[in-house]
């Protein structure tokens, strides 16, 4: 039975990659990868409510204190609106989720949809995708459609690579397009600085640098003969041992390269994040948001505080943390 009042809020996390391998090009132009994700705690909030009136609305905040709004109020000031980088319209993952949901239900009337945001805008941190989880389990649990775990996963590929896991959530890892996911143990939480830079960097040109620089390397395969991926054995077992000396050692990312030489104003942000004390530092994802991996949650407080005092937007966070969270129903 479709509920027709009410609402449903809902968390879900961003990532980080702590291993990122990037095999062949696809004829889909998507890529076969080797991931392992760490959701960690910079969460987006999404709020679903049923509405007489079919059709998807939506509304967008950044979450009043995070660096996200504070970015954002920075800029507003130089004449550049964050917020607006943000569609309000059908091509949002959001309501493209919801519209997924209510295509599943009886429900004859709408869903409005309330994204409150911290996680950077396109910034390597799967913040969309967030979004998209997010609402995919307001939208379920709204509508009364209880399509389960895997239907929803499988609704969340359709909508990107990093949907799947911003529902699973914790560790995994992810082979496919990143879609096809394995959790993975990690019982200790790290203790990491993000290094959160005012502007985006697009997802598929971070790739398309990638592949450029492949077919640019003479004698090289070309980026639709890479070899398929695997992720290193030593990056799991570092997690489960939950050894941040260890992990620091064997962090990669592929994207990392064409991410700073699309950015490369990055660079010394980086080299200044690991002089502040972290153990080891990488681009998220394809950027621009830089992670510092450092050794406890003192050191990630001293770490964040010093590239405070310098100027930069540290913020420290822990991972992992769960995926997509209920966390209100009101009248349902
Ligand atoms: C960089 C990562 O964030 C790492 O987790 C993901 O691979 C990207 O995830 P995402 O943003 O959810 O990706 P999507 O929205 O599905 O795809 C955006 C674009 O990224 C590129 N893409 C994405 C995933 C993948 N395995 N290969 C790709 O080449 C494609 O050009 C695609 O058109
Ligand atoms: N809910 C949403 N939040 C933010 N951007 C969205 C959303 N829906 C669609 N977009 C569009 O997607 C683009 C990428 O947004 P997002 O914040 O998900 O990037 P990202 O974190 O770098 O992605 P990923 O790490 O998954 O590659 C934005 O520039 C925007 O145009």
């Amino acid at each position: 039975m479709p509920t027709t009042s009410g609402s449903v809020t809902v968390s879900a996390p961003g990532k980080i990659n702590v291993c990122f391998l990037v095999g062949p090009l696809l004829p889909s132009g998507y890529h076969r990868v080797a991931s392992v994700y760490q959701a960690v705690s910079l969460l987006e909030h999404v709020t679903a409510t049923a509405t007489d009136e079919p059709g998807i609305g939506l509304t967008v905040e950044f979450t009043p204190g995070s660096v996200l709004a504070v970015q954002a109020r920075r800029q507003l000031d130089s004449g550049v609106d964050l917020l607006a980088a943000i569609p309000r319209d059908a091509t949002n993952l959001a309501a493209r989720a919801a519209a997924l949901v209510l295509a599943a239900s009886d429900w004859d009337g709408g869903v409005r949809l309330h994204l409150s945001k911290a996680v950077p805008v396109a910034g390597g941190m799967g913040g969309g995708s967030a979004d998209a989880a997010a609402a995919l389990v307001a939208c379920d649990a709204l509508l009364g459609t209880a399509l389960g775990t895997r239907a929803l996963a499988r609704l969340g590929e359709q909508l990107g690579a990093d949907v799947p896991f911003a529902l699973l959530g914790g560790v995994a890892v992810g082979l496919g397009t990143g879609t096809e996911l394995t959790s993975a143990l990690a019982p200790v939480p790290f203790h990491w600085v993000l290094l959160t830079a005012g502007f985006g960097i697009s997802t598929p040109r971070t790739y398309a640098a990638l592949d450029e620089h492949r077919q640019a390397v003479a004698g090289g395969p070309g980026p639709e003969h890479i070899p398929v991926p695997a992720p290193p054995a030593e990056v799991l077992h570092a997690l489960r041992a939950g050894d941040p000396h260890r992990l620091a050692a064997v962090l990669r990312n592929d994207l990392q390269e064409p991410a700073l030489t699309l950015a490369p104003r990055l660079r010394p942000v980086l080299a200044e994040g690991l002089a502040a004390g972290a153990l080891a530092g990488i681009v998220s994802g394809s950027g621009p948001t830089l992670a510092l991996l450092c050794a406890d949650e003192d050191d990630a407080d001293a770490v964040a505080t010093s590239l405070g005092h310098r100027g930069l937007d540290a913020v420290p966070v822990t991972g992992p943390v769960a995926g997509a969270q209920i966390l209100s129903r009101a009248g349902t």
